[in-house]
């Protein structure tokens, strides 16, 4: 098959639904090598997503496919072609990353040592260290070489950035330009969205468990103005306000663009975006 054709990641009419949490007809495709940024609040579901896409827990319904294969028929060669990384992964924290890798290497019959001294190199990683002498980034760093050894086209990493400081945050959004500039396609979940400003080529906005918007970041932050107003709001602004946020002497208020002509408006970032979209899902 031609791998190359097919889109590294499809999810249709993805549901599962959770005694206090539904998350409802979830669609959206990744273009190949592009970086696409998964954004929601705490509790809006982007972990449910993710580990129903890599069948860590069974959705309701839904159907997913990597490169146009699905599970389980094809579990091994989704698993050679993907890498998952999540902020809370533990590995055995006293043995060393070459102890860690000599075990993982016997998994993947694609493995490719040059592939992982090169990316060993990029990432500055030293194979005498153990998990718990590296930094949360640096474990990060690790996970993403060895998913890239065994061959992986698509990196899934689930909030790689939180805990991290604003350095080590950024040098990982370098790598991911690095992924990209390879060929690789990113798909990652995140709450800091200033991560995403500066990288990510997509923006898949969950929102209560649904999808709220899927677009270029270009035009999902161009879609949108914010208005800031001393004292109150009036009353024509209220009527055009996709959420009100209260600030030190007034308010911001978000308004479509098409609606930006009822008050003095600019640009708003993505961060102020999904703020007061939150807060008019709230007030709904
Ligand atoms: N195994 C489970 N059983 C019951 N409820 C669950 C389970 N897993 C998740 N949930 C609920 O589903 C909702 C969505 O959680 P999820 O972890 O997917 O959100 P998230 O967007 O990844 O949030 P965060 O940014 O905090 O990680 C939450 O309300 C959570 O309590």
């Amino acid at each position: 098959m031609d791998y190359e054709m097919k889109s590294p990641l499809e999810v249709r009419g993805l549901c599962k639904h959770y005694p206090a949490f539904k998350l409802e007809d979830v669609s959206f495709s990744l273009v190949p090598g592009t970086i696409t940024g998964f954004i929601g609040r705490n509790g809006a579901g982007k972990t449910t997503t993710i580990n129903s896409m890599l069948s860590f827990v069974r959705p309701d319904a839904g159907k997913i496919s990597f490169f146009g294969l699905e599970y389980p028929e094809h579990d091994r060669e989704i698993k050679e072609k993907i890498g998952f990384v999540s902020a809370g992964m533990t590995y055995y924290t006293r043995k060393k990353l070459k102890a860690i890798t000599a075990v993982t290497k016997t998994f993947y019959p694609e493995w490719d040592d040059t592939a992982y001294r090169k990316w060993l190199e990029a990432f500055g990683l030293d194979e005498e260290k153990t998990p718990a002498e590296l930094s949360n980034g640096m474990k990060i760093k690790y996970a993403l070489a060895l998913a890239l050894s065994h061959g992986a086209e698509l990196l899934i990493l689930d909030e790689p950035t939180s805990g991290l400081d604003p350095v080590s945050r950024e040098e990982l959004v370098e790598v991911f330009l690095k992924l990209k500039d390879e060929g690789k396609t990113v798909f990652f979940s995140t709450h800091i969205t200033s991560d995403l400003e500066k990288c990510a080529d997509r923006i898949l906005f969950l929102q209560q468990g649904r999808l709220k918007a899927d677009d270029t970041l270009e035009n999902f932050q161009a879609a949108w103005r914010i208005a800031e107003c001393s004292g109150n709001i009036p009353e024509e602004l209220k009527k055009a306000a996709h959420g009100c946020c209260r600030i030190r002497d007034g308010y911001t208020v978000l308004v479509r663009k098409e609606e930006a002509g009822v008050s003095e408006t600019r640009e708003a970032t993505l961060e102020e975006i999904m703020i007061h979209l939150e807060k008019e899902a709230e007030e709904a």
